[in-house]
């Protein structure tokens, strides 16, 4: 059983001087621009504003982070959220996403912390080119964790046959890859018990 106690917005940085102290383990969100990385967080923490989401690609354009204090089986854990800004997000200047894309390497190759990756898939359009140049490079030092998001927008029948299939392209164990929704409230405790599980390991 998962309970939310508490999530709270910590700090907004853009690079290491800003991260916030070192105080719980971090777990971040990457994904293609407008997947529904923060529309991923609020659900997680059942806050419906926690994080600001938009139907315009390129709404998160820096890092952010959370505190959240989550309840499982009645034992208490403190972890940490990091919403990162997209990728393959085209309408922004060349120089600007040369920044985002350091702002974000920057941060998953160097940040102690961060002990896992969800690594954000949408359900319908399945792994992008970038999706699977993003895997192949976290896979080498980052704990991953792949979740295919917006499954509502599939008829119920085709939602199991569609993850059995990215998990076949993305050459994964079926069980490797949780489905999600955060329209509908899918997949919640299944995503924080992959994740609470994996930061015990
Ligand atoms: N149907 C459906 N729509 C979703 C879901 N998750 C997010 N969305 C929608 O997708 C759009 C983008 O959501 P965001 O959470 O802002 O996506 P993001 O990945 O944070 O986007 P950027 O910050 O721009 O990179 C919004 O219009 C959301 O309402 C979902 O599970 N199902
Ligand atoms: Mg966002």
């Amino acid at each position: 059983m998962i309970k939310i106690l508490d999530a709270r917005f910590l700090t907004t940085a853009v690079e290491p001087k800003g991260y916030p102290t070192s105080l719980a383990p971090e777990i971040a969100f990457v994904g293609r621009s407008n997947v529904g990385k923060s529309s991923m967080i609020n659900a997680l923490t059942g806050r419906k504003k926690l994080v600001r989401v938009s139907n315009t690609p390129g709404r998160t354009r820096t890092l952010n982070f959370f505190d959240v204090d989550v309840e499982r089986d009645g034992k208490p854990h403190l972890v940490r959220f990091c919403d990162l800004p997209g990728y393959g997000f085209a309408k922004v200047s060349k120089s600007e996403r040369a920044e985002w894309q350091s702002m974000i390497t920057t941060y998953l190759e160097k940040r102690r912390d961060l002990k896992v990756v969800v690594s954000i898939i949408d359900s319908e359009v399945g792994p992008t080119p970038d999706d699977f140049q993003t895997l192949d490079y976290l896979q080498n030092y980052r704990r991953i964790l792949v979740v295919a998001t917006k499954i509502d927008r599939l008829p119920k029948a085709k939602r199991k046959p569609r993850i059995a299939a990215l998990a076949e392209q993305l050459s994964l164990p079926r069980e490797a890859v949780l489905s999600f929704s955060a329209t509908e409230k899918l997949g919640l405790d299944e995503v924080w018990d992959a994740l609470l599980g994996s930061l015990k390991g």
